[in-house]
C-alpha cells in the first residue's frame, strides 16, 4: 500500500509538524518527522505537567490496542543539546493510510526546555536508521521499517516547502512534486543517518568547486551546516555579511539580496534559492544566516534550509538517496 501526508512549517521554517494517528480509537498528535534520528516519542499522560506547555497528548489508558513494553525504557539526546526519556508502549500507528500495527510508541516521561517550550509539538517521529533507536533492553524498529515490506516501493518522500504546506509520502514516487530527473546516491548508513557524499558546491554564477565530503540528511535540523571552509566563501560574497560569535553564527544586513547555493550530488546539481538562506530577522535590521558551519559537529547536515528546495527520496530498499530540483 503507500500514503501521503501533509507537513506544515512552524515559524521561519524551524520544524515541520505532521498529523499521526495513534491507538484504538486514533489519537491524533502533531510529529516532527525526523530522519536525524531513530526514536518515536510522543507527549502523554505520564508526561509532567511542569514540562508541557499545551502539547496535545497521546494517552495510552484510552486505547484499547496499547500494551505497555514491560521494562522498555529510552533515554535520547540530540545534537542540540535537547533531550528527552521515558517507558515505552506498543500500539496501531497511522500515516496518511499508512498502518502499522504493533509500533514502539514512547512516552516521555521527562523532556528538556526546548521541547517544553515548542507547544505545537507533541514529540518526535524518528525516520533515521533503528541501529541508533536508543530503546532498551530491545532495540525498535521505526515506522517506516515496520511499514517497509507492505509498502508499494520499500521508499518514503520528503517534499518540505518554504512557509507552505508540503508532504510526506510512503510508498511511491509522486512525479508532480519534482522537475528533471532524479539522481540517486548510495547511502553511507554506518552511523544510522541517511549519510551520503556531495561532490562539490557553488555559490551564485561562480564556479563549481569539486569537493567530496560525508552529509546527512536531516529533517529535524533547521539549517544547512557545512565545513567552515564553504560557509565563509559563501558569506564573504554578501556584502555586510559577518561572524557573530554572541549570536553564534554568521550575519548579515536584512535587506541584502543573497546568491543561491548549489551543491553536487555525483552529475547533478542541486539549486537552493539565495532568499532561503535568510534563516530569520534577530532585529529590524539584522538577520541570521540559513547556512552555518558544521565544525562543531564533526559532520555536515543538509537540513530544512536545503532539503525544502528539493524532492529528496529516501529508498530503504536499496539504501540510496535520490534528489531532484522543484
Ligand atoms: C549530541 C547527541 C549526538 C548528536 C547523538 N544524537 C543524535 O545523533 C540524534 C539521534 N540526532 C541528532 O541529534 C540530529 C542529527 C545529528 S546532529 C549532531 N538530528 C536530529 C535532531 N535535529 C532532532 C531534533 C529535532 C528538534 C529539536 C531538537 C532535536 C548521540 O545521541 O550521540
Amino acid at each position: 500500500n503507500f500514503g501521503t501526508v501533509e507537513t506544515i512549517p512552524e515559524a521561519f521554517d524551524r520544524e515541520y509538524l505532521s498529523p499521526v494517528q495513534i491507538g484504538t480509537p486514533p489519537q491524533t498528535v502533531n510529529l516532527n518527522f525526523d530522519t536525524g534520528s531513530a526514536d518515536l516519542w510522543v507527549n502523554t499522560n505520564e508526561t509532567p505537567e511542569n514540562q508541557q506547555n499545551g502539547q496535545v497528548e497521546y494517552n495510552p489508558t484510552l486505547s484499547s490496542t496499547a500494551k505497555k513494553m514491560e521494562g522498555a525504557t529510552w533515554d535520547i539526546t540530540y545534537g542540540d543539546g535537547s533531550a528527552s526519556s521515558g517507558i515505552v508502549y506498543t500500539d496501531v500507528v497511522s500515516i496518511g493510510g499508512v498502518t502499522v500495527q504493533s509500533q514502539a510508541v514512547e512516552s516521555a516521561q521527562q523532556v528538556s526546555s526546548s521541547f517544553q517550550a515548542d507547544a505545537a509539538s507533541s514529540g518526535l517521529l524518528g525516520l533515521a536508521y533503528g541501529t541508533i533507536n536508543t530503546v532498551q533492553p530491545v532495540q525498535q524498529k521505526t515506522f517506516f521499517e515496520n511499514a517497509m515490506n507492505d509498502l508499494a516501493s520499500p521508499l518514503f518522500t520528503v517534499n518540505l516547502m518554504k512557509q507552505a504546506a508540503g508532504s510526506y509520502d510512503f510508498g511511491y514516487i509522486n512525479a508532480s512534486e519534482y522537475t528533471g530527473e532524479i539522481q540517486y546516491t548510495p547511502v553511507d548508513n554506518s552511523r544510522g543517518f541517511w549519510g551520503f557524499n556531495p561532490s562539490g558546491f557553488q555559490v551564485g554564477n561562480s564556479s563549481f568547486n569539486a569537493s567530496s565530503w560525508y552529509a546527512i540528511a536531516d529533517t529535524g535540523t533547521s539549517l544547512l551546516l557545512l565545513p567552515s571552509g564553504m560557509v565563509d566563501i559563501y558569506w564573504s560574497a554578501v556584502s555586510g555579511a559577518k561572524f557573530d560569535a554572541l549570536q553564534g553564527g554568521y550575519t548579515f544586513p536584512c535587506n541584502t539580496t543573497l546568491p543561491s547555493f548549489t551543491f553536487g550530488v555525483e552529475e547533478y546539481r542541486g539549486v537552493i534559492p539565495g532568499h532561503f538562506m535568510n534563516y530569520a530577522a534577530i532585529t529590524k535590521t539584522t538577520c541570521f544566516g540559513g547556512i552555518q558551519s558544521s565544525d562543531a559537529l564533526g559532520f555536515s547536515i543538509f537540513g530544512d534550509v536545503a532539503l525544502k528546495a528539493q524532492f529528496v527520496v529516501f529508498d530503504g530498499g536499496d539504501n540510496t538517496l535520490g534528489w531532484a530540483n522543484k
